[in-house]
């Protein structure tokens, strides 16, 4: 992989990287901090945050918004931010919508054409890139993942389909019921076909049933996101955890909104929740 950029912050460092995935068949970049612990005279590998960005975002939203550093490195955790989707493909439509193709590759895996051969993001954030961390940055294989909006939903999936991958899971404003909501609808029949039941695998809410791995859910989402009753329906999820006995702690913000202002404002509670569950 090549490294196309490093910024020390506070005493780790913020660093950018290409690399070309075998998964997605095309460059990517991604984003990762590491914190003062990782890096220098006396380097030791740390466990790693994933966090998966929402619609619209890069590796760097997160990164230059969220104000997740100084904790990072107090902690002596590692944040690893991906992109969003493939990019620069020339497929038909991908760059039409802010909520479909480039930016919007939901972390599922496509099974409709054009889109099967590449944006397959959820092999890639699952597989592919933390094998790649991995062997290449000082980092152990103790995980976590969190993450934004469609990030949030993603981030839920990830941990829900892989019992024991994930030390800890959170989420920010998750789309928590896709299958049920406009950008969800959209994206999954796009990716994956008419049948509705081809979406069920790959919608938090329904996994919840038969999830075979009872990690704690922490979710925070504001009362005046303006995505809260068209999109996002964290009452779904709050409910089925209810009657399944799954644990979730869904925190309602008054006033906050969709932005990175209200991940700025909570991003400490989700990393240190992390930190105790990966023993830091
Ligand atoms: N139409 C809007 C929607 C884009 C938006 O709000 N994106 C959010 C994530 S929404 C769910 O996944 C986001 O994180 N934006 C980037 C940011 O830095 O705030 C628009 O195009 O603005």
């Amino acid at each position: 992989m090549e490294l196309l950029s490093t910024n020390v912050c506070f005493d780790g460092e913020h660093r950018r990287y290409r690399h070309t995935s075998a998964t997605l068949e095309c460059d990517m970049e991604f984003a990762v901090y590491l914190p003062p612990g990782a890096v220098g005279a006396g380097a030791r590998p740390v466990p790693v945050l994933y966090w998966l960005s929402g619609l619209t975002c890069t590796d760097q939203n997160f990164m230059q918004k969220a104000g997740a550093q100084k904790k990072a490195a107090e902690l002596g955790l590692a944040i690893v931010c991906p992109d969003t989707s493939p990019r620069g493909l020339n497929l038909p439509g991908e760059d039409d919508s802010y909520d479909f193709g480039s930016g919007a590759g939901f972390y599922i895996n496509a099974t409709q054409q054009p889109w099967a051969p590449h944006y397959r993001m959820y092999d890639y954030v699952v597989k592919e890139l933390p094998q790649l961390i991995e062997n290449e940055l000082p980092v152990t294989d103790q995980r976590a993942i969190s993450g934004h909006s469609m990030g949030g939903h993603g981030a839920l999936i990830c941990a829900l389909k892989n019992p024991g991958r994930y030390a800890s899971v959170s989420a920010f404003a998750p789309i928590a019921n896709p299958t049920e909501c406009p950008w969800g609808q959209k994206a999954f029949k796009g990716y994956l076909g008419d049948n509705p039941r081809s979406w069920e695998e790959w919608d938090a809410t329904l996994l919840i049933p038969t999830a075979r791995e009872r990690l704690p859910l922490l979710v925070d989402q504001g009362t005046a996101d303006e995505f809260l009753d068209s999109q996002l329906n964290p009452d779904a999820l709050a409910d089925v955890c209810e009657k399944f006995h799954h644990h979730i702690n869904l925190r309602m913000h008054r006033g906050y909104d969709h932005s990175y202002f209200f991940i700025a404002s909570f991003i400490d509670d989700h990393l240190e929740h992390h930190a105790r569950a990966l023993g830091l």
